[in-house]
């Protein structure tokens, strides 16, 4: 531990009350932000067999024990942490493997004052860093039986490699051909409304009558391997995805007509007549919605379905080259051992203990931090670490060399 690093952890053991050894068992890194000290411990020589975040608030000199969302990472044999952009940190787990080493524990971001509301308690989630940049969701919108699941379906069968499909819960009852966990995942109303509560969905609402809700396992799921993901949710279920720190393309469908929308919810003889009256009926609210500002980035008539197939992709830009784009995922790399981390102008230094780094004959690596994306729930993409030969000259003069390790 450096001299600065020394003088901080006394400065913070003034700051904190009895009761809470900062340097017995394990590893624990203390950070401020503002009026609140977040201690992230860990380490596999304590008693500890997960990491455990603590909030200690210098205002009010309590203790607090946050909701930690997402899923945690495994115990390192120790950690380094640093500050980013004020609203997360960054942990670097030591002895981890290449793509298990990179961490975010989200404390400020949109999504966590979101869950903060929510949830009405102090909240922390857990994001892992993940090589390379995905392709933003495509989220699906429109009224029932305009033709949502069709054009996906088409999508689906025409670039099998490109998408893959986020996998709903819901409460209602399968129709004939539906499979559980192919079309959504059949679940009893508690369990549902029991996840939700533990902080599992990035969104959920009252359909026709029925929960509905996106886990952020079913879109990490997609994304984790290599495809884009597509959602097909309602209105309200887009609302809180755009509000949400996900990423997204958001598509509405529209009918021909409101007659035309009727024939094929009757056509295709799911529904009770009951059950028909009220989609309609919620058809009308949603359509009147399409156009709120910020909502949908594009809307589509589905005339013609093989017309409305084209814009489809067109919107989605699958050409040849673009496809491509989407599939490349980046090649291996390294990062070593034992570490600490510093951050300065968008840029993270990782000092590493040793050079075995196999790319780089350096221990010294740039983190570019802005090149984040999306963050929780669950990932945080592009992430971009540069070798550095010689730190003489400072960050700024400094020009990255080798192959970028991310
Ligand atoms: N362009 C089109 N012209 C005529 N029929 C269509 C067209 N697109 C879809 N359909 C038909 O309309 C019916 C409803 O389509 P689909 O099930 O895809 O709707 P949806 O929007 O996914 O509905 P829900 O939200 O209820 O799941 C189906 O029988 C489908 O074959
Ligand atoms: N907010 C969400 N809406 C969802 C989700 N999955 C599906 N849906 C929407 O529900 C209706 C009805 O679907 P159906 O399969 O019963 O016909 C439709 O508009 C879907 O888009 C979800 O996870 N969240």
């Amino acid at each position: 531990m450096g001299e600065a690093q020394e003088s901080f952890l006394d400065d913070l053991e003034r700051e904190i009350p009895v009761g809470f050894d900062l340097k017995s068992g394990g590893f624990q890194t203390p950070i401020v932000l503002g009026q609140k000290i977040y201690v992230v411990s860990g380490g596999t020589n304590g008693a500890a067999v997960s990491f455990d975040v603590q909030i200690f608030d210098k205002s009010t000199r309590k203790w607090l024990t946050p909701t930690v969302l997402g899923t945690q990472p495994t115990l390192p044999t120790g950690h380094s942490a640093v500050l980013l952009n004020k609203d997360r940190l960054l942990i670097l787990k030591r002895d981890s493997t290449p793509d298990d080493c990179i961490w975010f524990l989200e404390v400020d971001t949109p999504f966590v004052r979101e869950q903060k509301k929510l949830l009405g308690c102090e909240v922390v989630a857990w994001s892992k860093g993940v090589k390379g940049d995905a392709p933003k969701p495509v989220v699906i919108c429109g009224p029932s039986g305009v033709g949502k699941g069709t054009l996906i379906s088409k999508l689906m069968k025409d670039f099998p490699s490109t998408f893959g499909f986020s996998v709903s819960h819901t409460t209602r009852s399968p129709r004939e051909n539906e499979k559980d966990g192919v079309h959504y995942h059949f679940s009893e109303r508690s369990i549902m409304e029991k996840d939700i509560r533990d902080g599992k969905f990035l969104e959920s609402a009252n359909v026709h009558g029925n929960l509905y809700g996106t886990s952020i396992e079913a879109v990490e799921t997609v994304t984790d391997s290599g495809k884009r993901c597509i959602l097909d949710i309602d209105v309200q279920g887009t609302r809180s995805v755009k509000a949400s720190s996900l990423e997204v393309v958001s598509i509405f469908i529209c009918p021909p007509s409101f007659e035309e929308l009727e024939k094929r919810l009757r056509a295709r003889g799911t529904e009770t007549e009951e059950q028909i009256q009220k989609r309609l009926r919620n058809a009308r609210a949603e359509l009147e919605q399409r156009e709120t500002p910020g909502l949908f980035d594009h809307l589509l008539v589905n005339d013609d379905l093989e017309a409305c197939y084209m814009n489809l992709k067109k919107i989605l830009n699958l050409d040849r080259q673009n496809i491509d784009k989407y599939q490349q995922f980046i090649e291996n790399g390294e990062l070593p051992v034992g570490h600490s981390v510093s951050e300065t102008a968008h840029k993270v230094l990782i000092n590493c203990q040793t050079t075995e780094l196999g790319k780089a004959s350096s221990n010294l690596f740039v983190l570019d931090v802005s090149s984040l994306k999306g963050g929780a729930p669950g990932r945080t993409r592009g992430l971009k670490v540069y070798a550095i030969e010689n730190f003489a000259d400072g960050l700024n003069g400094v020009k990255p060399v080798q192959t970028p390790i991310y």
